[in-house]
C-alpha cells in the first residue's frame, strides 16, 4: 500500500469522525467541510514556518489551532442552530460550509480560488497517531455517561429529556467535538497536499465524509475507522487487481456502497460483535435503600405538587380545564377518567412536557412550564409513558443507566485518563442499575436490547428507568396497559412495596382494581375536569363518577374499566 493511501485513510478516517460526533447523538450535520476549511486555512496562515521551529512543534501548533477555530466555528454556528433537527439542520450547515467556501474564494490571504501553499510536514504516522487519538476519544466517550446520554438523545430525544438529560447542552458539546475534528482534519489535509484549495472543502467533501462514517456505521465507535478504511481503499483495490478504464472504477465503488448500505443498515462495524456492558456480579439487593446518591425523600406528608387552575388547550380542545390539585410526600394517587378526560396531559404538565396554557404548577420547588424538562426530572421527577418511550437500540441495562442520570457522576473525563475512580463510579451506576432492573423482574433481561422485549417487559423496564433516578415522584401512565393478569397483580404488589418505601405515586391506569388496591386517594377527570377527589372507597360510591367512568354498577374491583363498560 502506498504511502499517500495509508495517510489518506487515516485523513478520511478523520474526517469520517466528525460527522459519527453528531451523528451518534442523532444530529445530521453537513457543516463540517467549513469548519476544516476554516480550520486549515488559519492554521496554515497563523502557524509558524516548520523551518523556523521544526517540523513536529509547527505542525502542533497548526494543529492547535485548527482545531479551536474549529471549534468556535461550532459554536457560533451552533448557538443559533441547535434548535433544529433533521433535514433543517443538514441545510443550515450545508449553507454555512457553502458560505465559507465562497468568503474563502474571495479573500485575499488565502490565494483566492488558487489556494494556498503549505509546507509538506503530515507523513503516514503523524496522520494514523492522530487517527489512534481521535478513535480513543471516541472509543472512551462511548461507555461513559454522557456518551449514553448522547444516545438516548439520539434514540429518544423527548425521553431523554424526562431523564434529567440537558439536551441542548449535550447537543451544542457534540458539535463543538465536531468542529475541532473536522478542524484537525483540515490542518492535516492542508500540511499534506502542499496546495490547499477552498475547493477541497466543497459540498462533495461533506458528503464523501458523511458516507464514510455512516458506510462504517454511526452508532459504533469503530465505524468511521472501517469506513474511511472501505472507502479509501476500494479504488486502490480496484486499481491493484487491473481495474483500469474510467467509469468502472467509481462505478463498482459506488455499487459497493450500496451493498452495504441495503444489507448492513448499521454500518461495517454491524460486522463485529458488539461487546455488552456487564452486570456486576452478586446484586441481589434489590431496595431502593441502597441509594446511588444519597437523595433524602421529601418528609412525609409535605406537599410536594401543586396545581391551580392547570389549563391546557390545543386550539378548540380544552384538554385540561382548571384543575386544582395537591400531592403530599408518601401519597399514593390514582387518576383516572374516561378516554381523552386530560389524564396524559395533566401529568405531562407536572412533568414539564408540556407547557400549561394558564395556570401554576409548583413540583418540588421547580416551576413545569417554566422550568426547563430536565431541571424537573433533577429536582426528583421521574415517568414512564403511556406509549412506551424506551431507548430501543439500547440494552435494557443502558436504557436504566440513562435513568441514572441525574444521580450518577459523570465519568467520561476522567475515562480517558484512565482514573480508577470513574471505573469504580461506573461500577457503582452498573450496579445501581442492575439492582432497578432485578427490583422489577428483568434481572436476567440485562443485556437484551429494550426493542426486542416483550411489550410486558418493555412497561416493567420503563419502571426500572424511572426507579433508577431515585425520584421523590414518580409518575406512572398506564403502567399495566397490555399485562395480563399476572402481571398487572406483581406490577400492583411492586407499586405497593414502593410506596412502602415512602416514594410519592402518581398513577394513571384503567385498570380499576388495582387503583382502588393500590392507592390512598383517587382523582377522577372527566373533559378535562376534577369531577371528584377522595379514597377508593369513596370515589367509587360516587354516582358521578359511576356516570362518567364506571359505566354503572356492573364496575367491580379488579376490572378494567374496557371490562366493566
Ligand atoms: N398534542 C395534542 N394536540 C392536540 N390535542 C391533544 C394533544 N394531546 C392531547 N390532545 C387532546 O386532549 C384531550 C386529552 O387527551 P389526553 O391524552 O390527556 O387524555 P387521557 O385522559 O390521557 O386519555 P387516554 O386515557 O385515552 O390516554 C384529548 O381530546 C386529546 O385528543
Amino acid at each position: 500500500m502506498s504511502e499517500s493511501v495509508l495517510v489518506f485513510i487515516a485523513l478520511n478516517a478523520i474526517f469520517a469522525y466528525s460527522f459519527y460526533a453528531v451523528l451518534v447523538a442523532g444530529q445530521l450535520s453537513l457543516g463540517q467541510a467549513g469548519f476544516g476549511a476554516l480550520g486549515g486555512f488559519t492554521a496554515a496562515a497563523l502557524a509558524p514556518a516548520p523551518s523556523d521551529i521544526g517540523d513536529v512543534p509547527a505542525l502542533v501548533i497548526a494543529i492547535v489551532i485548527g482545531m479551536v477555530v474549529g471549534a468556535l466555528a461550532a459554536v457560533v454556528l451552533g448557538l443559533p442552530t441547535m434548535h433544529l433537527r433533521g433535514v433543517f439542520l443538514a441545510i443550515a450547515t450545508l449553507g454555512f460550509a457553502e458560505a465559507v467556501r465562497i468568503l474563502l474564494i474571495n479573500a485575499e490571504w488565502t490565494g483566492g480560488a488558487n489556494g494556498m501553499s503549505v509546507p509538506k510536514i503530515v507523513t503516514p504516522w503523524m496522520a494514523w497517531l492522530c487517527l489512534a487519538l481521535v478513535t480513543y476519544w471516541f472509543w472512551r466517550q462511548g461507555p461513559s455517561s454522557y456518551g449514553r446520554a448522547l444516545a438516548a438523545i439520539r434514540e429518544d430525544e423527548l425521553a431523554a429529556r424526562a431523564m434529567g438529560v440537558d439536551v441542548g447542552r449535550h447537543r451544542l458539546s457534540a458539535f463543538v467535538t465536531a468542529g475541532a475534528v473536522a478542524g484537525l482534519y483540515g490542518v492535516l489535509w492542508a500540511y499534506y497536499v502542499r496546495l490547499l484549495a477552498p475547493e477541497d472543502f466543497a459540498f462533495s467533501t461533506a458528503i464523501d465524509g458523511l458516507v464514510m462514517a455512516v458506510v462504517g456505521g454511526s452508532t459504533v465507535w469503530v465505524g468511521p475507522l472501517l469506513g474511511g478504511a472501505f472507502m479509501t481503499s476500494v479504488p486502490e483495490v480496484l486499481r491493484a487487481v487491473g481495474v483500469e478504464a474510467g467509469w468502472i472504477r467509481p462505478f463498482i465503488s459506488s455499487a459497493l456502497l450500496l451493498v452495504v448500505i441495503i444489507f448492513l443498515p448499521g454500518g461495517l462495524a454491524s460486522l463485529l460483535p458488539r461487546r455488552r456492558l456487564r452486570v456486576p456480579a452478586g446484586e441481589t439487593d434489590v431496595h431502593l435503600s441502597a441509594s446511588e446518591s444519597g437523595r433524602t425523600l421529601p418528609a412525609p406528608g409535605e406537599t410536594i405538587v401543586r396545581v391551580s387552575g392547570g389549563t391546557k388547550d390545543y386550539g378548540g380542545v380544552h384538554a385540561v380545564r382548571g384543575v386544582d390539585l395537591t400531592v403530599a410526600a408518601g401519597e399514593v394517587v390514582g387518576l383516572i377518567g374516561p378516554n381523552g378526560a386530560g389524564k396524559t396531559t395533566l401529568v405531562n404538565m407536572i412533568s414539564g412536557l408540556v407547557p400549561p396554557s394558564s395556570g401554576t404548577f409548583e413540583v418540588l420547588g421547580t416551576t413545569p412550564g417554566r422550568t426547563p424538562v430536565h431541571k424537573v426530572a433533577q429536582a426528583g421527577v421521574s415517568r414512564t409513558f403511556q406509549h412506551s418511550k424506551l431507548f430501543p437500540r439500547l440494552s435494557a441495562l443502558e436504557n436504566v443507566l440513562v435513568g441514572a442520570h441525574v444521580v450518577s457522576r459523570p465519568t467520561f473525563l476522567r475515562r480517558l485518563l484512565w482514573l480508577p475512580g470513574a471505573r469504580r463510579d461506573e461500577a457503582r451506576a452498573a450496579a445501581h442499575a442492575a439492582r432497578c432492573l432485578a427490583r422489577v423482574g428483568l434481572g436476567d433481561r440485562a443485556s437484551e436490547d429494550a426493542g426486542s422485549l416483550s411489550y410486558g417487559d418493555q412497561r416493567r423496564l420503563e419502571i426500572a428507568r424511572a426507579l433508577a433516578a431515585e425520584p421523590s415522584l414518580l409518575v406512572l401512565d398506564e403502567p399495566a396497559a397490555g399485562m395480563n393478569h399476572v402481571e398487572a397483580d406483581a406490577l400492583s404488589e411492586l407499586i405497593g412495596s414502593l410506596a412502602a418505601e415512602g416514594l410519592t405515586i402518581l398513577l394513571i391506569e384503567h385498570n380499576v382494581g388495582m387503583v382502588m388496591k393500590t392507592c390512598d386517594r383517587i382523582v377522577v377527570l372527566n373533559f378535562g375536569q376534577v369531577i371528584a377527589t377522595g379514597t377508593p372507597d369513596e370515589v367509587i360510591a360516587n354516582p358521578a363518577v359511576v356516570e362518567a367512568y364506571l359505566g354503572g354498577d356492573e364496575a367491580t374491583p379488579g376490572s378494567t374499566t374496557e371490562e366493566a363498560r
